[in-house]
């Protein structure tokens, strides 16, 4: 899913994160209007702050979800949950331990993403360590998470000229910004409100944001 197929086949494709909080029962109906609604790569569930036994429950409601239509399912910040809850993958910040311990944990066949920032510094020594993407960002201003980082969209033209490691632009990408990445080479887009908070639902945040991404690559 994530070794290197997006970038050779020159398109840029849609990774969903949950939303900062939400019902897993209730949510699981609006993740597959989600996901019907047109092209995903992936989905990663991001919830912080919350016991283990939650993450397992919302693991167990979502994950079908996503991997029945052949989405991928990555844990946030957990490769030991990603496994026991037979996720496809996890992705691991800065603070959340140690890459090349989890790409132990994960195996050879789950994917590993790690957050990079604004440094490819960062990015090759978390392709060193196994990662399978590295994420970049905050591009834009987000109202979902404090940033401290403003990549310039330069660092994807970069990366993807250099290495054959795919990576993820993350950070207040709408359908409206997200042109310039799409440019620039991101292999993927990561995003929270530009789905979840669009004003006519989940499907048709998917859709937009999918019509831009044609149109950035048109
Ligand atoms: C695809 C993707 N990129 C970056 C992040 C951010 O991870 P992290 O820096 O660990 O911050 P939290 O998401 O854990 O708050 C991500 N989750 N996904
Ligand atoms: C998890 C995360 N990491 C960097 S920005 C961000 C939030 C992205 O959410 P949004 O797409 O709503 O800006
Ligand atoms: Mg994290």
């Amino acid at each position: 899913m994530f070794s290197g197929a997006g970038r050779r086949e020159e398109r840029c494709r849609l990774y969903l994160i949950t939303p900062p909080s939400f019902d897993p029962e209730t949510f699981r109906d609006t993740l597959a209007a989600a996901l019907d609604a047109g092209d995903v790569a992936a989905v990663q569930l991001r919830l912080k702050g919350v016991e283990d036994d939650a993450m397992r429950r919302a693991a167990e409601a979502l994950r079908p979800v996503a991997q029945e239509r052949g989405v991928a399912f990555l844990m946030n910040d957990r490769a030991d949950l990603a496994v026991e809850t037979g996720c496809d993958g996890a992705h691991l910040g800065r603070e959340d331990g140690d890459l090349a311990a989890a790409r132990r944990l994960l195996g050879p066949d789950r994917t590993l993403g790690a957050t990079c920032h604004d440094s490819r510094h960062l990015a090759m020594e978390a392709a060193e360590a196994g990662a399978d993407y590295v994420a970049f960002g905050a591009f834009f201003p987000t109202g979902t998470k404090p940033t401290r980082h403003r990549p310039d969209p330069e660092i994807l033209t970069l990366w993807t000229e250099t290495t054959e490691i795919p990576c993820v632009a993350i950070g207040g990408i709408t359908p409206q910004n997200c042109a310039p990445l799409v440019r620039a080479g991101a292999d993927f887009l990561a995003v929270v409100s530009a789905v979840w908070g669009h004003p006519d639902g989940a499907a048709a945040g998917v859709r937009a944001m999918n019509r831009a991404i044609a149109e950035a690559l048109a």
